[in-house]
């Protein structure tokens, strides 16, 4: 059994500890967090019994895959001050934006194991979705494990590093503009009289059954939206009106803004 380590213990580093545990594949013991205060800490191992500590380089020695979940503005500051733990052996999983692979490298040394990742916060639901970068040093069978892990939170794909921007616009980030797009139908169906909390439940359930819908049946996603569009009928109206208003040139400049965003902080 792997022991696996997080330096950083906020929101992603807690969707990711909170999967993990929950699809059983590591006892939590064999698992250890650091971070700057004990407040996330001290819920996380109320929550699932793990090991915490105030010091990361505790937990680079406990452990034989290290997760970097620190913002990336002090990435590099982390990644330095325990760098002199990191030997051949250990494998080091970055999930930050804007931390390329060479730059990992430029710190822990090019001889070094680093998969760069970039995961999302459905992971606490176990519906994840992941992207894996591995550098030249690790192995088929470490990537295996490592892809294990993220498998057991949701899905992962082994991708090139070039995709990574994309990868965060589309899916490391999305879960945001969906909130927003939930909220928004809500706020529809309250001013229609609906309860907020039903609201909610309605709004959500259904971007769950329209997503299943695409990925369960292959069928393009505008074939399955002229299937509710009814001749005549209410559907029709409401997409008039979110063409009209510009939706999905919105999405794509917004898509588009992260994946720039993303670019811009891995110069
Ligand atoms: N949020 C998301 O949806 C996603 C985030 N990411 C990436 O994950 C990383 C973390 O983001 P997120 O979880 O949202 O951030 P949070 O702010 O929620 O968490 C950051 C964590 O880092 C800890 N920390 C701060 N300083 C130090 C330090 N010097 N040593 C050790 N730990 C420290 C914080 O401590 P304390 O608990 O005391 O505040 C906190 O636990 C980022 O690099 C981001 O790019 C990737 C994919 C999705
Ligand atoms: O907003 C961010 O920078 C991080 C990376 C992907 C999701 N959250």
């Amino acid at each position: 059994m792997k022991k696996i380590g997080f330096i950083g213990a906020g929101n992603m580093a807690g969707a990711i500890i909170g999967g993990i545990i929950k699809s059983n594949l590591v006892e939590s013991q064999n698992v250890i967090a650091s971070a700057k205060t004990m407040t996330n800490l001290n819920k996380l191992k109320d929550e699932y019994n793990i090991n915490v500590t105030l010091d990361a380089r505790e937990v680079v020695k406990n452990s034989d895959i290290v997760f970097m979940a620190v913002k990336p503005n002090i990435f590099d500051g982390v990644l330095e001050s325990v760098k002199d733990l990191i030997g051949d052996e250990k494998i080091v999983v970055s999930i930050a934006a804007g931390k390329s692979i060479s730059s990992m490298e430029n710190i822990i040394g090019d001889d070094k194991k680093i998969i760069r990742t970039m995961p999302n916060t459905p992971a606490l639901v176990n519906e994840g979705m992941s992207a894996l970068c591995p550098n030249k040093n690790i192995e088929d069978a470490e990537l295996k494990i490592v892809k294990g892990i993220f498998d057991s939170f949701g899905k992962s794909e082994v991708v090139g590093e070039y995709l990574i921007d994309s990868v965060i616009g589309v899916s490391g980030s999305s879960p945001a503009y969906v909130f927003m797009f939930i909220e928004a139908m809500a706020d529809a169906a309250v001013v229609g009289g609906m309860p907020r909390k039903q609201a909610y439940n309605f709004a959500a359930q259904s971007v769950l059954g329209a997503a299943k819908m695409v990925i369960e049946s292959g069928k393009h996603p505008g074939e399955l939206k002229d299937m509710v569009c009814s001749p005549g009928g209410t559907t029709i109206e409401a997409v008039k009106v979110l063409e009209n208003e510009g939706m999905r040139s919105s999405v794509i400049n917004a898509v588009c803004a992260c994946i720039e965003k993303s670019k811009e902080m891995s110069k």
